[in-house]
């Protein structure tokens, strides 16, 4: 199980959505002070190198409906937003972040369907910390096997989503589309990923 530090910001405790032996689905708000959440939205917003996707689906190639970016942790030009997000990070979860995935939901029209994180890319017993910055968005954390049941959570600025490692193979996780009008959302997914091979 995956230690919590407890900071003064996060007194309430997390909120636990599904549990299993690694931690489950724990929702920590208040992580950021919300003047540091809106400051890091904004820089990350503009100086990140934000690519539109298109990926294959059935006899589709389809946009994929975000911006994503990526970084290893050891980039030296990591944007420092994230450089200090992810010093923050390990002063409150126990884990050897090595890696940032970014999305930008710019509106409600964005999204990303219901999956599970991709087990081969990640170190078992590690967990997957997403931190949210700008807009709310709910997510939709379903269980894979009936009857299936399924929790939302309001994301909020400056909160952690934890997710275990155990949690990606009986859990799917999602941003529906908003009907409502939403403003944008950044998330920054930390994740240990396993070393790649050396070539000879
Ligand atoms: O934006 C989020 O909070 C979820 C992102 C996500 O699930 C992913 O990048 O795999
Ligand atoms: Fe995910």
């Amino acid at each position: 199980m995956v230690a919590l530090q407890q900071t003064s910001l996060f007194a309430a405790g997390p909120l636990v959505l599904f549990e299993d032996a690694e931690g489950g689905v724990r929702y920590c708000p208040g992580v950021l002070p919300p003047v540091l959440a809106q400051q890091w939205f904004q820089s990350l917003r503009m100086d990140v190198d934000w690519q539109a996707q298109r990926r294959p689906m059935y006899d589709r190639v389809v946009d994929v409906p975000r911006l994503v970016a990526g970084y290893r942790l050891d980039d030296p030009n990591l944007p420092v937003p994230l450089a200090e997000a992810s010093a923050r990070l390990r002063a409150f979860v126990t884990a050897p972040f090595n890696s940032v995935g970014l999305n930008l939901y710019r509106d409600g029209h964005d999204s990303v369907a219901p999956h599970n994180d991709k087990l081969h890319s990640l170190v078992p017993g590690q967990p997957i910390a997403l931190l949210s910055l700008g807009a709310p968005r709910r997510m939709a954390i379903r269980a894979k096997h009936p009857p299936r049941p399924v929790r939302h959570i309001e994301l909020e600025a400056g909160s952690v989503l934890l997710m275990s490692h155990a949690s990606q193979l009986h859990y799917d996780h999602g941003i529906p589309k908003s009907r409502e009008p939403v403003g944008p959302r950044i998330s920054l997914a930390f994740r240990v990923r396993p070393p790649v091979p050396e070539r000879r």
